[in-house]
């Protein structure tokens, strides 16, 4: 099947930024053969056209970090620092959750995650006390890409622990090439202060063997940078990398207190960073130098955490928050241009996870986009300004349409891969079984 999408402006986010203003692109077995200006000749063969009316068309979003397992949590625990806000509030909820809660509320999470633009996720999930298969089973049904990954923690028995790792690698070996390779999944220590040396060696174990990469939560908040320093006499970057962490393909989330020296060390082991602005901010953890990270080279995506952080999954919201924030912490307007900052949610997001085959309107990439008519948009206006708009202006429920491999998934605001009055009734009726 061969379509051919006309009448639009394609803002490829490709390294040069490309624009194709009345643009063309032609989509054959879920990848891009053609995009770039209107071109007849280009026509035959073609099995559908559509008429995209004017529309922006951009790649999908790439979130680099979130816990969509989580969702039913939104608005639980607010006004909390991270330590008391897990160990009071997030982990005693999620030792309720059933498989049940764990589906809608991933469902729910996607949902929202589709209808505002993102494609392709990085997500990990606590898998106690739920059959993991089965929420991996709903979220493929979606049609989201991305990464799903188990999250291992330490545990206080040996017997708990080996089984834990059993576990871990029964997940990855399922599941690191799922549903047509849309969805993988990476090994997923939760944290250096929730996993002792030994997990993470054997997480390191793990991936090697099934050659998949590290996703981990890392120097997020200055009490983590004291507990580490007080329990083994370095920093967590210094430590993880000791451990061997870095040896495989690593992302970290958050990131918020690393100084030059650690910045060089990522950069030398290709460490990417998934750069949770809001989740960061609403936790009172603060600030990351997103700025001095780039300039050493490190690549650094987007990402929400979960919306018990957050609260949404606004991607257009948290690039926005990114680029301001670096602006205000440098007094620099100049610092975070709307280019860098949309590449970020897109192709280098895409390259930070590892999946460089998506993130960007390119021959060859996987057909991954989505639209949004400014036309029937006050705050798009006036729509030549449309770059500064998608930065400071457009917010997730602008989208229109969006197509994941070729396959339209949202379609005029519309998810057509989730039953969207039946998740949101069953959200309710869950939520109501959690104490909290
Ligand atoms: C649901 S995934 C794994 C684990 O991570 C916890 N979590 C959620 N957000 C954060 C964060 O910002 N820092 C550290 N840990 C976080 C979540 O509660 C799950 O147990
Ligand atoms: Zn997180």
């Amino acid at each position: 099947m061969k379509t051919v999408y006309v009448n639009a402006a394609f803002f490829t986010m490709n390294k040069k930024n490309q624009i194709f203003e009345n643009g063309m692109m032609i989509v054959e077995n879920q990848s891009i053969v053609y995009i770039g200006q209107h071109d007849p000749n280009k026509l035959i063969d073609i099995d559908q056209v559509v008429d995209l009316g004017g529309k922006w068309v951009l790649p999908g979003l790439v979130n680099t970090h979130s816990h969509v397992v989580m969702t039913l949590l939104r608005g639980s625990g607010d006004d909390m620092l991270l330590k008391p806000w897990l160990e009071t509030k997030i982990w005693p909820m999620e030792k309720q959750f059933t498989t049940e809660i764990a589906s809608t509320s991933a469902q729910l999470g996607i949902l929202e995650m589709l209808k505002t633009g993102t494609t392709t996720f990085s997500d990990m999930f606590n898998p106690n006390g739920i059959d993991s298969d089965e929420v991996i089973h709903q979220i493929s049904k979606t049609g989201i890409r991305g990464a799903f990954s188990q999250t291992i923690f330490s545990s206080e028995t040996r017997m708990e622990q080996k089984a834990n790792f059993k576990e871990a690698e029964r997940f990855t070996k399922k599941y690191k090439m799922f549903a047509k390779g849309r969805l993988t999944t990476m090994v997923a220590p939760h944290s250096p202060y929730a996993c002792n040396p030994e997990t993470l060696i054997e997480c390191v174990r793990i991936a090697e063997e099934n050659d998949v990469g590290i996703h981990i939560h890392v120097s997020e908040t200055e009490g983590e940078i004291l507990e580490i320093e007080n329990r083994y006499d370095v920093r967590p970057i210094e430590h993880l990398r000791q451990l061997g962490i870095f040896e495989r393909p690593t992302v970290i989330a958050h990131g918020v207190f690393l100084n030059d020296e650690e910045r060089a060390m990522l950069n030398q082991y290709g460490v990417r960073v998934a750069h949770n602005p809001i989740s960061n901010l609403k936790l009172g953890s603060g600030i990351a130098d997103i700025v001095s990270l780039l300039e050493t080279g490190v690549k650094v995506g987007i990402a929400t955490d979960s919306v018990a952080s957050n609260n949404n999954f606004d991607m257009f919201e948290e690039i926005r928050t990114a680029a301001l924030l670096q602006k205000g912490i440098y007094k620099d307007p100049t610092k975070f241009p709307v280019q860098l900052a949309l590449s970020l949610a897109t192709r280098i997001g895409a390259q930070a996870i590892g999946m460089e085959y998506t993130g960007s309107l390119e021959v060859n990439k996987k057909a991954d986009f989505i639209t949004i008519n400014p036309y029937n948009k006050e705050h798009l206006q006036p729509i030549s300004q449309a770059y500064s708009h998608l930065l400071y202006a457009a917010r997730g429920n602008d989208v229109c349409d969006v197509y994941i491999d070729g396959k339209e998934v949202v379609k005029d605001g519309i998810c057509l891969t989730i039953d969207e009055e039946r998740v949101i009734a069953e959200a309710n009726e869950l939520k109501g079984t959690l104490s909290s």
